[in-house]
């Protein structure tokens, strides 16, 4: 799995992982933390390459598209996509508010480079390590592959639609397992907005930064006993009941809008992209462990292995 070693990663994917693993260094680097003496480091001057290069490869994107909008026009450029759904980009070139105004191409690159960070690392990263564990228990991975098969069953066409996605309970289980024992991102940060008081009494003042971690909470032996084994089961209805829904935050926690809360814009999305996935690709191989590659984690903002993650698939027999 990523990165691939016989082609070159493109220099947005090398900046991207650059910054990945800057901001963490960052962190542990006292002296790095006030901004003007970053700038000054060889690390700042590499972050503010790195940077650059992203922000000017979606600004170029934008643009283009954006030419190709005016020289079409407006309709002709609807009529282009016939067939063809409009990606991300299209959407919000098209995008008006109520008084008709559209957004700059600086609005359109920062959400385009704000979903490509958080949408597509994680992604990957959920999908790599459940994969993994799914290999290291050929068993649960069987049980998803009779799972998969049973509702694929006399159709034409292998393929998962929407309504299917509810209809792969113990694949979902498997899933959240893998997003528990190996969360794509490992922690969230916040800043208090006013004083936090702690039920032992003790106070987290306002403007104080707080990490919460993801990880610390899905590792913790008092909501989740044997923490480090993996067991999809945990995720059965009844296994469930009775816990709270802040023990499982792969994708964070509070209302998006409310008070304080942010979370996951895109988590169903990625949800789905998960079961698809997984549901395909257990439906026609077998995942196996490459016993001379384990893997080393590497937690960076996102959970990654070091040199990767490897893998073995064996076609199976109907499709080989
Ligand atoms: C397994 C996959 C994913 C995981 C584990 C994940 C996890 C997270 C987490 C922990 C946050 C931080 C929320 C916070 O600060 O409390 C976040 C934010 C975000 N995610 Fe995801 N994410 C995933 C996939 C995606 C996908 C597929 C998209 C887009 C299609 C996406 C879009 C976003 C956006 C836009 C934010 C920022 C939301 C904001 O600013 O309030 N994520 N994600």
């Amino acid at each position: 799995m990523s990165p691939v070693p016989h082609r070159q990663p493109s220099e947005y994917i090398k900046a991207i992982l650059e910054l990945s693993t800057l901001v963490v260094r960052r962190h542990h680097r006292p002296l790095h933390h006030p901004t003007w003496l970053y700038r000054l480091s060889a690390d700042g001057r590499r972050f503010t390459q790195a940077c650059a290069t992203v922000h000017s490869f979606t600004a170029d994107v934008v643009q283009r598209r954006r030419q190709a909008l005016r020289r079409l026009g407006h309709q002709a450029w609807l009529e282009s996509h016939q067939g063809r759904s409009m990606d991300f980009i299209d959407l919000l070139l098209l995008a008006k508010d109520e008084d008709g105004n559209t957004l700059s191409d600086e609005d359109i690159s920062a959400e385009a480079d704000t979903f490509m960070f958080e949408g597509h690392d994680t992604t990957a990263s959920g999908l790599a390590w459940l994969l993994y564990n799914l290999a290291r228990h050929p068993h649960y991975q069987e049980r998803c592959r009779q799972e998969v098969h049973e509702l694929l069953k006399g159709r034409d066409v292998e393929e998962i639609e929407w309504e299917d996605l509810s209809h792969l309970p113990f694949t979902t289980m498997c899933i959240k397992e893998s997003l528990r024992l190996h969360p794509p991102v490992t922690a969230v940060s916040r800043r208090c907005t006013e004083d936090i008081a702690l039920r032992d009494g003790r106070v987290i003042p306002k403007g104080i930064i707080c990490l919460m971690s993801i990880y610390g909470t899905h590792h913790n032996p008092d909501i989740w006993p044997d923490p480090q084994v993996y067991n999809p089961l945990r995720f059965s209805l009844e296994n469930s009941q009775g816990r709270s829904p802040l023990a499982f935050i792969p994708f964070s926690a509070g209302p998006r809008g409310g008070h304080g809360g942010r979370n996951c814009i895109g988590q169903s999305f990625a949800m789905a992209e998960l079961k698809v996935v997984a549901a395909l690709t257990v439906a026609r191989f077998t995942i196996r462990l490459d016993a001379g590659r384990p893997p080393r984690r590497k937690p960076e903002l996102i959970l990654r292995a070091e040199d990767g993650l490897w893998l073995l698939l064996e076609p199976l027999p109907e499709v080989a």
